[in-house]
């Protein structure tokens, strides 16, 4: 069944306002990110970059209408390809872009690299006027959104992701930081963008690795607050894996739509609504870090944190086994690992306790009660944690 069958998508079409269009996709769809004087427009299309459409070129006008100088972050890999697109589609918006590009991985999310952007934005003449288009996965939107928020104390930045994680999930919110060797994002800050733009051509030659880790973001939703996009994903995740246009596009928009929504009532994080969006993310840092950054992939840790967040919960009473069966049976459709051999609960605890949520030095954990809910959950017994690690393994 079309997700447009059973889940409306309230989108809007070039336009931040809030106004519901007909159930069935449009090639071109915007979702708005709602967060007063910094709002902005998640614009997700297929094929819609190209030159003559002119679509990149009206956003830009629209948002960053006075910017003369540009300076897109890139990375390496996708430098002939998206870069290239992208320039062509703002040819004449800008009197100048300056390209910086950055060698891929997870390694560039680091102070060393922040510091080497921060000086080629200085002899690329960059100032407060001027504007950061990152391109590029997680990495290159984290990295380059922070160096815009830090530059000159803030630059404006816009978001092309080129993999299915960043489109999901990264380039949405505004989370911008680096790692360090003892953590993910221990630097950083919340830093909005002014545009999301989203091509999912740009998927085509990423490969399948990096493409299934961004179902472990796009599974996360379902299970934490969209129980019909979960029971959507269950029934289609064979048409996903096969990158099939439609189920793409409508995993790509639900979730889009799933981080606008949560981010809107708590963009910085201080209710604890946006917390929720960190489900599986104690388990899935540490297992990065101890795994050595770029090993395990991000996608690929949340997986198997979330097994380990949903065992948790099972363990101290909060949901029933059936949660636990449904998230292990489509995290398998999707062929995410659900365990991880090499898990340490003596090297994993010790990261675990520098994560995020940390609050009065005591864990917390977002977990499960039913398919899309979860609830911020303190007091957890760690005999419990070493339980549900050792269960992942
Ligand atoms: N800020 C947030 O809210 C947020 C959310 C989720 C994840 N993250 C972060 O995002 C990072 C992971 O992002 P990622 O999975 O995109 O990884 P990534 O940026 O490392 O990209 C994955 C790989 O794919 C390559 N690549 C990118 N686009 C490609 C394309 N179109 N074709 C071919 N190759 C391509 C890259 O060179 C890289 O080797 C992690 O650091 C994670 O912590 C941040
Ligand atoms: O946007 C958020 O908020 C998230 O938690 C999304 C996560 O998928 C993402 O990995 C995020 O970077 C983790 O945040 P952190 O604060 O735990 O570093
Ligand atoms: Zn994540």
């Amino acid at each position: 069944m079309p997700i447009s069958a059973s889940v409306p998508i309230h989108l809007t079409r070039c336009s931040i306002s809030a106004v519901t269009v007909p159930p069935r996709l449009e090639s071109q769809l915007t979702i708005p990110v709602d967060l007063g004087d910094r709002s902005y427009p998640i614009v997700i299309g297929s094929g819609h970059t190209a030159a003559e459409n002119d679509g990149l070129k009206s956003h830009f006008a629209q948002t960053l209408g006075d910017a003369s100088h540009g300076v897109m972050i890139v990375d390496k890999a996708v430098s002939q390809t998206a870069g290239t697109s992208i320039q062509a589609a703002l040819n004449g918006s800008l009197d100048r872009i300056d390209v910086i590009e950055v060698a891929s991985g997870e390694g560039s999310k680091s102070i060393d690299q922040l510091a080497s952007l921060w000086n080629q934005l200085l002899e690329a003449g960059t100032d407060r006027r001027s504007v950061v288009i990152a391109v590029g996965g997680g990495v290159i939107g984290d990295l380059a959104g922070f160096a815009a928020a830090t530059f000159t104390r803030g630059l404006r930045f816009v978001q092309v992701p080129t993999t299915l994680l960043a489109m999901v999930d990264s380039s949405v919110g505004g989370k911008t930081g680096i790692n360090l060797p003892g953590g993910k994002n221990l630097v950083g800050s919340f830093w909005q963008p002014h545009l999301v733009w989203i091509d999912t051509d740009f998927l085509n030659t990423l490969p399948d690795r990096e493409y299934i880790s961004g179902l472990g973001e796009v599974i996360k939703y379902g299970v934490i607050e969209d129980a019909d996009f979960f029971d959507y994903l269950d029934q289609n995740i064979e048409a996903i894996i096969q990158r099939q246009p439609e189920p793409v596009q409508q995993a790509v928009a639900k979730s889009c739509q799933s981080k606008a929504r949560v981010v809107a009532e708590d963009e910085r994080e201080t209710t604890g609504r946006r917390a929720i969006l960190n489900y599986g993310h104690t388990f899935a840092h540490a297992i990065e870090v101890n795994a050595g950054y770029g090993v395990m992939l991000h996608g690929e840790a949340v997986s198997i944190g979330m097994q380990m967040a949903a065992r948790l919960a099972l363990d101290l009473g909060l949901c029933d086994s059936q949660l636990l069966d449904r998230q292990t049976r489509l995290l398998e459709a999707a062929q995410l690992p659900l365990t991880w051999a090499d898990a340490d609960v003596d090297a994993m605890i010790p990261v675990m306790a520098r994560d995020k949520k940390v609050e009065h030095g005591k864990l917390r954990f977002v977990l499960p009660d039913r398919i899309g809910h979860v609830d911020l959950v303190g007091d957890v017994p760690v005999e419990k944690v070493r339980t549900a690690i050792n269960a992942c393994r």
